[in-house]
C-alpha cells in the first residue's frame, strides 16, 4: 500500500534520507521514530509529494507520487506537524471545501462533515471563523478534513501535539478504526508510549537510515534483550546508542487513557 524504494534526499551538503526501503501493507499501523534531525519529516514530505526525492521512489496504492501524483493523492490523507488552514473560513466551510477538492458529492460531504464536527464537539463553533479556534480545535478540524474522503493511506506527522487527553483519545480511536477498515497508517511521533500502544510495527530512523524495524517483540530481540516487559524507551536507547531522551527530543509520556 505504501512502498518506498531506495528513497534518498540530499539537501546541499546534508544527506537527510539515505536509501530507505520500506513497505507498509494495507491494514498496518506503522510507527516512525527517531531523534531530532533523523529525517522523519523529510521522509514524510516525500511520501506525500511535497518534496521531490533526490533518487528513489514512493508508491501509494501502486501509484508513483512523483509521476502519477493525482491518483496517489486521491487515496491519501495527510496530517502535517505544522498545519496550514484557511483561517477566514468557518469550520464547516473548511470541511465542505476539502470535500469538494476530493470530489465527494455535497450530500455525503455534508453528512460526513456533520459526523466529524459532532464527534469532536465542534458543533457550537461550526459557523465561527477558524481564526477564532484554539490550537486543539484547529487540529481536530484538520484531522477531520484528512479523513473526510476515507483515505486508503494515512500519513501523520506528530498528530497529538496540542490535543487534550480526550481529543488525543478520540484521534487514536479514529486512526485505529481506519486501520481496521484496511487503511495503511504511517505515523511519525516522538511519543514512545503512543507508538508502543498503537503500532503494529515500528521503524527507528537515525541519521537518515532505518536502524531497526519490526514489531515490539522483534525490536526487543534486535536490542538483544528479549525480556517481555522491555519498554520501547529501553529499546530506543539501546539501538540509538544514546542515553539522554531529552537530547533526542523523545518523550515517554504515556498515551492518554
Ligand atoms: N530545507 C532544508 N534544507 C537543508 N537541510 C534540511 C532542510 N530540512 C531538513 N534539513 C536537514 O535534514 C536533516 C533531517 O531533517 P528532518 O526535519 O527530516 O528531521 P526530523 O527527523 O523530522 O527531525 P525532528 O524530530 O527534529 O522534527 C537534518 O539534518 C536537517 O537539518
Amino acid at each position: 500500500m505504501i512502498e518506498l524504494t531506495h528513497l534518498t534526499k540530499r539537501y546541499r551538503d546534508v544527506d537527510a534520507v539515505k536509501g530507505l526501503n520500506l513497505t507498509v501493507p494495507a491494514g498496518e499501523f506503522f510507527g516512525f521514530l527517531g531523534p531530532n534531525g533523523a529525517g522523519k519529516t523529510t521522509t514524510i514530505k516525500m511520501l506525500v509529494g511535497l518534496l521531490k526525492p533526490t533518487s528513489g521512489s514512493v508508491l501509494i496504492g501502486g501509484h508513483d507520487v512523483s509521476t502519477d501524483p493525482l491518483r496517489a493523492k486521491a487515496i491519501l490523507g495527510y496530517i502535517p506537524d505544522r498545519p496550514f488552514i484557511y483561517e477566514k473560513l468557518t469550520g464547516r466551510e473548511y470541511l465542505m471545501f476539502i470535500a469538494e477538492l476530493y470530489g465527494i458529492d455535497m450530500k455525503t460531504a455534508a453528512e460526513r462533515a456533520e459526523e466529524y464536527l459532532a464527534f469532536f464537539d465542534l458543533m457550537d463553533s461550526e459557523h465561527a471563523l477558524i481564526e477564532g479556534y484554539s490550537h486543539g480545535m484547529k487540529q481536530k478540524l484538520i484531522i477531520s478534513g484528512a479523513l473526510l474522503h476515507d483515505p486508503e493511506v494515512l500519513i501523520v506527522d506528530e498528530p497529538m501535539v496540542g490535543l487534550d487527553p480526550k481529543g488525543a483519545r478520540q484521534v487514536k480511536q479514529l486512526f485505529t478504526d481506519l486501520c481496521r477498515k484496511g487503511a495503511a497508517v504511517f505515523m511519525s511521533t516522538h511519543s514512545l508510549g503512543i507508538a508502543q500502544a498503537m503500532c503494529d510495527r515500528i521503524g527507528i530512523i537515525q541519521k537518515g537510515e532505518v536502524i531497526a524495524l519490526g514489531s515490539m517483540d522483534a525490536l526487543r530481540r534486535m536490542a538483544k534483550r528479549d525480556q517481555e516487559n522491555l519498554e520501547l524507551e529501553d529499546i530506543f536507547l539501546e539501538l540509538t546508542g544514546d542515553t539522554n531522551l531529552e537530547r533526542l527530543g523523545i518523550s515517554m509520556e504515556h498515551p492518554a487513557a
